[in-house]
């Protein structure tokens, strides 16, 4: 059996650089990846298009940019995008489809898909391949989030990905919400599965979607990403190699790119660390990380008591703002 793997260090990595890519990482990094058969690059901001602000911060490099560099290096890879409806606008798909990235992948908060529909419709009518991200997934249990698949699906959506923002599902909980997508969608649309670390379970619990019928699974090589980072593409190939299932990625390609190229460009590895432990446990968004970081220095409060607050509040993707509110709580 296939599974489709789309790498996203040059997007969800774009958090752990706070979105400081240059061209020639990019350029090294997508020729590593394409030459160890990664079938699936991602590349744009890590709040997806037109995330560069003073909310989310600002990118180095212009992320259409940085699209357009992947589109010319990669020989066989397909290059991605990720945007969220109201950070991007739609001229943003459009731009980025002219730079040569061909799958649109939009994100939404786990319940709110109906914000997507016109976006799905545009990608579809301009050829693109689409992807449909539900975020925050541990928060609602599976029925919801089958109806909010068959809304992207029912808009053109050709994949929907349950997405563990927070990296806090277990095993069973990922295979049952990946179950019921694949039973609502059929084969109107397939499902996928995105993970974060931040429990220690993002190969396992890639696994374990694969095992409940999910055919396309993000990884980030060396799990650059939010938080702890995401599954690790490299340790995904192997242990797809080791029981039966086809990446078509060469293993010790992937590896050594991982090593060689993706690791040099990242500031520091991903840990699975106190912060991000508690992301997983509390249910808190990845991204949320950095921007918990920053307020806790300008506010000298701790961080990890900003994240605790943030799960209490059950803050979505969006509300970052609220991270300085609950430091200037902390502070008070
Ligand atoms: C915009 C987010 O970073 C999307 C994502 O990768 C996630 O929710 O996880
Ligand atoms: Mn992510």
């Amino acid at each position: 059996m296939k599974v489709r793997i789309t790498d996203t260090s040059l997007r969800d990595g774009s958090h752990h650089k706070r979105h400081q890519f240059t061209v020639d990482e990019v350029r090294s990094i997508v020729a590593a990846l394409d030459g160890a058969g990664v079938p699936v690059i991602e590349v744009t901001h890590g709040d997806g298009l037109g995330g560069s602000s003073f909310t989310y911060g600002f990118s180095k490099t212009p992320e259409q940019q940085l699209i357009r560099t992947a589109a010319e290096t990669a020989r066989n890879a397909q290059i991605a995008f990720l945007m969220l409806p109201g950070v991007g606008v739609k001229d943003d798909i459009l731009v980025a489809r002219d730079n040569g990235a061909s799958i649109c992948r939009i994100a939404t908060h786990c319940t709110e898909a109906d914000i997507a529909v016109q976006h799905f419709g545009l990608a579809r009518e301009r050829g693109l391949e689409t992807v449909g991200f539900l975020m925050m997934a541990h928060s609602q249990p599976p029925e919801v989030l089958a109806r909010q698949a068959r809304i992207m699906a029912d808009a053109g959506c050709q994949c929907v990905y349950v997405v563990d923002s927070a990296g806090a599902l277990v095993l069973e909980q990922v295979g049952d919400r990946v179950s019921a997508l694949v039973a609502e969608l059929g084969t109107d649309a397939q499902v996928g599965f995105h993970g974060h670390e931040n429990l220690g379970l993002a190969v396992a619990n890639s696994v374990a979607a694969y095992r409940a019928g999910a055919r396309q699974i993000d990884g980030s090589a060396r799990r650059f990403g939010a938080g702890a980072g995401n599954t690790p593409t490299e340790a995904f190939v192997g242990v797809c190699d080791k029981i039966g299932i086809d990446t078509g990625i060469d293993f010790f390609k992937i590896v050594d790119a991982a090593e060689d190229v993706v690791l040099p460009a990242m500031p520091e590895e991903c840990r699975l660390d106190r912060m991000a432990l508690l992301m997983g446990y509390a249910g808190v968004y990845s991204s949320f990380l950095k921007h918990a970081y920053r307020q806790a220095e300008r506010y000298g409060v701790s961080g990890a008591e900003i994240l605790v607050q943030a799960g209490k509040r059950k803050l979505v993707g969006g509300q970052e703002d609220q991270l300085a509110d609950i430091a200037i709580n902390l502070a008070r």
